[in-house]
């Protein structure tokens, strides 16, 4: 994976902890880690997953991890961390927000300990899973605010940062 260009400044916003690019994640500088959401059976048929497995393999190295929902699962490739949020049993099933918040706390500790400076995510759960960024983004935020990791959000439409409080 090369090094992404420097980005036009209109591409580019801040919210509290989160950086917002409009762009394809995997263009994000290789070295810094990378989170999505999964399923326990880790599946990844669907989606931005199915990009992370065509990249990264590694679904029976996942899968012997045995995490379950609410929990994470890690993968290390080449200097960087990828994160697989278990927010969901089933494929076939949507997330919580209980469930996803969780699987942030499981990665942070993960980055903590690990010494992670750096983290670029999709708008995670808000894509086939139906949640609402306005409500992730919080969640992201709060359990990210007593960090000094960077986070960057890549989405491929406009960018439009959310602000809140929970
Ligand atoms: N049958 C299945 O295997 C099945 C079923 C449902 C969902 N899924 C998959 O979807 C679930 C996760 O849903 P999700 O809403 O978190 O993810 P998602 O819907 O895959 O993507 C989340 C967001 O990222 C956006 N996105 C996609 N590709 C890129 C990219 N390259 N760069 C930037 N943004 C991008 C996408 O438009 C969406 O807004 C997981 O369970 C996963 O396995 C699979």
């Amino acid at each position: 994976m090369e090094t992404a260009e420097p980005r036009p400044k209109e591409d580019r916003s801040r919210t509290g902890v989160l950086t917002y690019v409009k762009g394809d994640l995997f263009t994000c500088p290789p070295h810094e880690a990378l989170a999505h959401c999964i399923s326990e059976d880790c599946r990844m048929g669907a989606g931005i997953a199915v990009e992370f497995k065509k990249l990264f393999g590694g679904v029976e190295e996942l899968k012997a991890q045995k995490k379950r929902s609410g929990e994470c699962a890690v993968l290390k490739r080449d200097s960087r961390f990828v994160y697989y949020l278990v927010t969901k049993r089933k494929a076939s099933q949507k997330p919580t927000y209980e469930s996803l918040k969780s699987s942030l706390e499981a990665m942070k500790a993960h980055c903590v300990q690990n010494r992670v400076t750096s983290l670029s995510m999709p708008r995670i759960g808000c894509g086939l899973d139906r949640l609402e960024w306005g409500k992730v983004s919080a969640i992201v935020e709060e359990v990210f605010r007593d960090t000094s990791i960077a986070i960057t959000v890549y989405s491929r439409e406009n960018v439009t940062p959310v602000t809140s409080d929970v």
